[in-house]
């Protein structure tokens, strides 16, 4: 029987199975390898303790705190009451439980889903979950990763178990070469404005096709990430020669005989000829152009030449009220060109453009130039691995000459739990994954962008399109 990517993955992890009356799977699943932060882990920690519960597989587990963070003065304790506590109570929960802990101050710290691959702890083949909806990254490598909730985490820490629905597949399939200074972002922000914010609910992405193939492990972790944008709490890529090259070496990944027969393995793990696909979209790339969002879902999304959309335009009423809500809230009047949309802020950072890549393809638009004066612009890099890469090619500086902030590894103004964050109606263009209201703070105005758009916009004050820009 032929079968998908992800029919492989979820069978070979089925511990038993049942059918409901509407004719859906249910299934108790082997959890290989679970990642641990301070936000979502409280609670499961404290369950666990109270029914006397022990951690099962301790080496399967892996924690790093990354939310509550700050990015500046990390030779200090951290400032505020509430994080330190948080970021304390994570590390004790974890040295009591026997689970591995990487501390603020340790070289492979960073935001969750940028080490998990960095340390080659997330491999082909596996079951990875953690309680945070952005796991879907780690699908750029084969690995069937999903978000989970607070309970489940505790279940997974108790029994390496969950009791989960097995999902439809949905193929996306993009094809062709990416015209210049379109990046992996836009092809998922492209494809969530396609697919609608809830479109994929219930399915498994898989992404595939000669443009996805085309990319770096880093693309494929941007376009896995935002996954759940679209409603999937997976998206998945087969694993090939450049996976395998990637997580070659890394500390975590096997080695010697057992990579090899590991390989074995992973070169069996892609959809089969004929597969069956409830539903699929195709893409051509060469229709792609830069995109953002001008709304507060990441489905509010254009090419960064269209103008701000007009509800009075809209298909239907539903739409027409959820377009003006949008639009009040972002402080955005109909037809305005999108590059006349002027910003306070730039966020080039989150673990989906943070890595390298990200860095230097933002690092590419700055060079020689400097931000505009009313822009205020942070750099985060997504790890410390990181940050030492870019301070070795000399990034760092390049970006500071530009005006930017150097800042160190968390997750920042994504999502501003830390103390990086924006003032009521400031507006932000950003390299991370949600846009929702209150995001970046309470009244701030998020527009979603890759790290080329992003720099470009600091560069010119406004949304401003990377192919605009001339060499310098
Ligand atoms: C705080 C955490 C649970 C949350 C998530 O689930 O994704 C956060 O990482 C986010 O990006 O919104
Ligand atoms: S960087 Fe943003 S999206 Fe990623 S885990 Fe942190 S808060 Fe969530």
């Amino acid at each position: 029987m032929t079968q998908t990517l992800y029919d492989k993955l979820w069978t070979s992890h089925v511990i038993s199975e049942e059918r409901d009356e509407h004719g859906d799977t249910t299934a108790l699943i082997y959890i290989d390898r679970q990642m641990l932060h301070e936000v979502s882990s409280p609670q499961s920690f404290e369950g666990l303790r109270a029914r006397g519960l022990a951690v099962r597989r301790r080496q399967t587990q892996l924690a790093v705190a990354d939310h509550a963070v700050p990015t500046r003065h990390r030779d200090q304790p951290i400032a505020d009451p509430l994080a330190r506590e948080q970021v304390a109570l994570l590390e004790r929960n974890t040295t009591a439980a026997g689970v591995r802990y990487i501390p603020l101050t340790d070289g492979r710290h960073g935001i969750v889903h940028v080490i998990g691959p960095e340390q080659g702890f997330t491999l082909p083949g596996i079951t990875l979950v953690c309680g945070d909806s952005h796991t879907s990254t780690h699908g750029a490598f084969g690995a069937l990763a999903f978000g989970i909730g607070a309970s489940e985490v505790e279940c997974v820490l108790a029994t390496q178990t969950l009791r989960q629905r097995r999902a439809r597949n949905l193929r996306v399939r993009v094809s062709g070469a990416l015209p210049a200074s379109v990046a992996a972002k836009d092809v998922v922000l492209a494809i969530i404005g396609r697919l609608g914010a809830s479109g994929a609910v219930g399915h498994t992405i898989e992404f595939c096709g000669s443009t996805i193939e085309a990319m770096s492990m880093a693309e494929r972790m941007t376009v896995c990430n935002m996954s759940i944008e679209a409603g999937a709490r997976s998206g998945l890529i087969a694993p090939d020669d450049r996976t395998y090259a990637w997580l070659e070496g890394r500390p975590m990944a096997p080695r010697g005989a057992q990579w090899e027969q590991a390989l074995d393995h992973w070169r069996t793990l892609h959809s089969d000829d004929g597969a069956h696909f409830d539903r699929s979209v195709d893409i051509d790339a060469a229709t792609l152009a830069p995109q953002v969002t001008w709304g507060t879902s990441p489905d509010q999304v254009l090419p960064i030449d269209g103008r701000v959309p007009d509800p009075a335009q809209a298909g239907s009423e539903a739409s027409a009220r959820k377009i003006a809500r949008a639009l009040d809230y972002m402080g955005l009047r109909p037809g305005t060109a999108l590059q006349d949309v002027a910003l306070d802020h730039v966020f080039i950072g989150s673990c989906t453009n943070s890595r390298i890549e990200d860095l230097r393809a933002a690092a590419a638009q700055l060079r020689g130039r400097r931000k505009a004066a009313h822009v205020k612009a942070i750099v985060v890099p997504g790890s410390a691995a990181v940050a030492r890469q870019a301070e070795g090619e000399g990034l760092d500086k390049l970006f500071t000459a530009a005006g930017f902030e150097w800042r160190a590894p968390a997750c920042s103004l994504c999502v501003a739990m830390n103390d990086d964050r924006l003032l009521p109606g400031e507006r932000c263009a950003s390299t991370s994954n949600r846009n929702f209201e209150g995001r970046q703070g309470v009244g701030a105005r998020t527009h979603l962008v890759s790290p080329a758009t992003a720099a470009a916009s600091a560069i010119a004050g406004h949304l401003a399109d990377p192919r605009r820009l001339d060499p310098a």
